[in-house]
This record gives C-alpha cells, structure tokens and sequence, in this order.
C-alpha cells in the first residue's frame, strides 16, 4: 500500500523514508533511531522492549478475560479509592516483574501501589505507570489502555533512591506512551522527537510500526467529557460545553482516558476531565495518566493544560497527585483557556 504524504506532489525525501519504514518492527525501530535518545540507546530499546514484552501478555489476558476467570474485582481498594479489578492487579504484576527482569528500572510508580516500589538499584529509570486505564470498562469489552512516563534518575546508580528521583516534574520525561487493547492493540510513544504509533500482529507477536510521526489536527470537531458530571463544573467548562454544541461538534466518550485520547488525536479533538464536586482537584492523576498524554499530545502538536499551567510544568508534590484535565488539538484547548476554564 503506498500513502502519499503531500497530496499528490512528488513526495519528499523525509516522507518518502517514512512511507517506506511503515511495517518496520519495533526493536528494528529503536535501533534505526538510535540518535533520538539522549541516553544509551541499550538503555531505551530494552525498557521499552519490557514494556511491549509486558503489553503483549496482559493483551493476550485481556482478550479471553471473560474465560479465564479475569472478569470484577478482587475486593481491595487503591489509594485512590478505587476498587481494583482483577486485571488492575494482574497488569500491574505483569509491568512490574517485566521491568524487574531488565534490570534499567530502580523505582516503579503505580496507580496499584500505595508507595514506589523498589525494582534494581542499579537502575537508572524510574518509571511511573497505569498498568490497566479505563477499568470500569473491562468487563463490558470497551477499549482500555496502558500508560507510562520514563524518567532518568537524579541519584547515581547503586545509592539509595531520592524523592527528587521520583517527583520529577513532566517536562523531565525521557520518554512516555501508552499501550491500547482495542480492535487492534497499539503501542504509541515519544522519546521527544515526534509519536509514532505501532500495531501488534499476535501470529507474529510483534510491534510494526504503523503510524509513523503522528500529527494532532490543530482543530478538530470532536469534544470528550463526561457530562453526567455536568452540574458541578466549573462556569467556564459549562460555558465550553455550550460552545462545542453551538458548533454541533461530536460527543464522544468512551470512559477510557487512552482510547478518547488516541481517537482524538488521530482525528482532532479535545478531552476534558475537570475539577468537579466529587474531585475538586479534578480525577485523574498528574503521574501516571497526565505526564504521559501531555507529553504525547505536544509532541504530536497539540497542548495540554489544566487550565491555568502547561500539564508538563506542574510541580509534583506527591505519587497519586490529581489534577485537572484539557488535552487534544492545539486550537480547541486554547479556545477552551480563553474562556476561563481553571
Ligand atoms: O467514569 P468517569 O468519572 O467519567 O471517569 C473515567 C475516567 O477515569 C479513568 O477510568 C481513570 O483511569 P483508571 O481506570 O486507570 O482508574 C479514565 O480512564 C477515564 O477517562
Ligand atoms: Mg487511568
Ligand atoms: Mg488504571
């Protein structure tokens, strides 16, 4: 299959290299593209080789979820209140011994775990990850997701974890992505030289690549919000809702943050997630779920905010920090700051 990438003009040097990468396997991937990290590209191919090793087991896991006894809870709770499905618990297993056997990670944050936990001290990452997004939608087969922030630890190697090794802010991220378990299974990442996005074949068991160098629509007609929460947001975002349906945009809402976030950058859009009565510092967690996205969403060309400051420059003062949510298209996020939203 040939794209063309310019409408038809001869196609350019750059999007005729990318035309032809487009089924090029991951680990071939990282290896081309060795100049796009900062560090030992050793050090990237093999956590992210982890991560897309852990992916393709809690895939296989979630599509026979329902025959192996993977469906409800298991009757904890997380910090965040939230009842832990069987799946929250099996995936986070799954990343966290994945991570442990490479060996690059000293300290793992999760949405599943109260406090970080201690992985290899010789490690030189420290990750923070939402080993299964959207859990309310496990059961009735909806899309969920995988996400996660890559950080270089501040402490030499070998000494005793620092918090400033773990509450770094999102602008430090060396790389982020997410996983997404819909009609195909997806990995998308960035290591801050554009996304690219690539597509699991399970005969195969590999990652190709895809969706090379992904770009957000800087407009899009689409808005994401749960307007069942509509009577406690703020003016501004009630006033922004009003707006999109003046413009008669799209509602669509999933519940799984990584399946209305893809959507929305492929086809331009925004998602909104903001302070409310039952989560005055809004609901999702700055970690483990913002970090990430924003840091995907500028590299794609899109901006993300929680109203007042850039997503990527918020202070992280604790592991579950919560914080307001507005991400997808450039224009759309910005229309949405000029009315006010916080
Ligand atoms: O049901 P609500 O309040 O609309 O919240 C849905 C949001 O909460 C989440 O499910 C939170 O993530 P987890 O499922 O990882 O806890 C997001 O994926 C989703 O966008
Ligand atoms: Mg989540
Ligand atoms: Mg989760």
């Amino acid at each position: 299959m040939q794209r063309s990438f310019n409408n038809g003009n001869a196609p350019s040097i750059e999007s005729s290299r990318i035309a032809h990468s487009i089924g090029t396997a991951l680990d071939r991937f990282i290896k081309n593209n060795q100049d796009q990290f900062a560090y030992a590209s050793g050090e990237l191919s093999q956590l992210l080789r982890d991560i897309a090793l852990a992916s393709k087991v809690v895939n296989r896991e979630v599509n026979k979820a329902g025959l192996i006894d993977l469906m409800g809870a298991v009757g904890s709770q997380n910090l965040a209140g939230d009842d832990q499905q069987k799946l929250d618990v099996l995936a986070n297993i799954r990343f966290t011994r994945a991570l442990a056997k490479g060996g690059e990670v000293c300290a793992l944050i999760s949405e599943e775990s109260d406090t970080y936990v201690d992985l290899n001290n010789e490690g030189k990452y420290v990750i923070a990850i939402d080993p299964l997004d959207g859990s309310s939608n496990i059961d009735v087969n909806v899309s969920i997701g995988t996400i996660f922030s890559i950080y270089r630890r501040k402490s030499p190697a070998g000494t005793p974890i620092q918090p400033t090794d773990i509450l770094q802010k999102g602008s430090d991220q060396v790389a982020a992505g997410y996983v997404l378990y819909g009609s195909s299974t997806m990995l998308v990442y960035t290591t801050g030289h554009g996304v690219n996005g690539f597509t699991y074949e399970p005969t195969l068991g590999e990652y190709f690549l895809s969706h090379p160098q992904l770009k957000m629509p800087e407009d899009g007609k689409i808005y994401s919000i749960n307007e069942g929460l509509a009577n406690s947001f703020p003016a501004a975002v009630q006033e922004y809702i009003k707006y999109c349906k003046d413009c008669q945009y799209t509602a669509r809402y999933i519940g799984s943050l990584v399946a209305d976030f893809h959507r929305n950058m492929l086809k331009g859009g925004i998602y909104i997630y903001p302070a409310t009565a039952k989560s005055p510092q809004g609901k999702l967690r700055l970690m483990y779920e913002c970090n990430a996205l924003a840091f995907v969403a500028e590299q794609a060309g899109g901006r993300a905010t929680n109203g007042k400051d850039r997503i990527l420059d918020i202070e992280v003062k604790e592991l579950h920090q919560r914080t307001a949510f507005y991400v997808g298209s450039k224009n759309m996020v910005e229309k949405a700051e000029s009315l006010g939203i916080h």
